[in-house]
């Protein structure tokens, strides 16, 4: 079983050979579901489990005919406890950072996805925040039960929340174990629920049913547990309906006023694109190629 809340009817599996995850691609639904699948460890995400998120997510980002991912956590554990992400394992945690198994296969030298691991430790659970931010097409959090620590920051970057009304808890645990997330999970959440609320959840580490992250504008919705993933399925199938240019090109706008010049280098990447589509593009390359004046008397100065 992949997970209580999985409906097999809906999904067939995509082979990347992963360990601490499980990935889908919907049958009838033009999405992804991703799933942390550590559910003992409430989904504790260790460094092979973030090489392997970053392995999905770029997936998952390269196929153009699916529109929405799906991020989740699988459950419940043996003791019933439900997670979407407990954040970074602490048991691998040393001072250099979190580290690999060293009994188990290591990402091999030159694997991209692996990137470089330093004086031994990773800190790059950042670069899957920064993939999830980019990601040209909407990535929903589909929180079954704890978003903690770094899992909380996880939701926070995803563009919708979706929570269990039974199960789901948020809390953010960071400072009781000596980090901080001073990215997104802190001053991203302060845009989302206010700088208050944002140096309450903190500074105080209190822990917030679906209800009340919903109150503070954090979740968008909440939903009886047995029915959160039909629900999310739902959110994807609407989202696959609607234009994917204009989808991505709101996304990357709403990125922007808070991305500085790198959300304006996105959006403007995606800009050129387009432009890259008109008569004018093909007059500049064809001129160049055939090494004459480009020829843009025809195009007008719109208004
Ligand atoms: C999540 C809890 C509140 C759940 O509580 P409860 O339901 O009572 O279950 P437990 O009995 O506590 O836990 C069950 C089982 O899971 C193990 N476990 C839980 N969380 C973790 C974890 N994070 N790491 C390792 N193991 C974990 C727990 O030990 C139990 O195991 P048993 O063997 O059965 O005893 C509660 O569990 C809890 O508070 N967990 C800790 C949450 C936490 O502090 N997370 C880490 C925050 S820091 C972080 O996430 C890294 C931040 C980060 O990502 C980052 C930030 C800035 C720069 C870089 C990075 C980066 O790249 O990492």
């Amino acid at each position: 079983m992949v997970s209580a809340l999985f409906d097999p009817d809906h999904w067939e599996p995509i082979d990347l050979d992963l360990d601490d995850l499980t990935y889908h691609r919907g049958t009838d639904v033009s999405a992804v579901r991703i799933a942390f699948d550590r559910p003992d460890v409430r989904n504790a995400f260790r460094p092979e489990t973030v090489d392997e998120l970053l392995r999905a997510l770029e997936h998952a980002k390269r196929q153009s005919d699916v529109g929405t991912v799906l991020l989740t956590g699988n459950g419940p554990a043996d003791d019933g406890g439900w997670a979407f992400s407990a954040g970074g394992d602490q048991s691998v945690r040393s001072d250099a950072g979190y580290g690999y198994d060293e009994s188990a296969n290591q990402p091999e030298q030159g694997d991209d996805s692996a990137g470089e691991s330093g004086d031994g430790g990773r800190v790059h659970i950042l670069e899957v925040q920064r993939l999830i931010r980019h990601m040209p097409k909407p990535v929903v959090a589909v929180v079954p039960g704890w978003a903690v620590g770094g899992g909380h920051s996880l939701h926070v970057v995803c563009d919708l929340t979706i929570a269990s009304r039974e199960h789901a808890k948020f809390k953010q645990t960071d400072p009781d174990v000596a980090s901080f997330d001073a990215g997104f999970g802190s001053a991203y959440l302060a845009k989302q629920v206010g700088q208050k609320r944002a140096r309450e959840i903190f500074f105080l580490g209190k822990t917030y049913d679906a209800a009340e992250a919903a109150e503070m504008g954090m979740v968008n919705a909440v939903v009886a547990h047995d029915d959160l993933e039909e629900r999310a399925l739902e959110w994807a199938e609407t989202m696959a309906g609607k234009s994917p240019t204009a989808m991505r090109m709101l996304k990357y706008a709403f990125n922007m006023t808070d991305d500085g010049m790198i959300g304006q280098q996105v959006f403007a990447g995606e800009a050129t694109r387009l432009a890259y589509r008109t008569d004018e593009a093909a007059e500049g390359r064809d001129a160049f190629l055939e090494g004459r004046d480009p020829d843009f008397s025809d195009v007008p100065w719109r208004y």
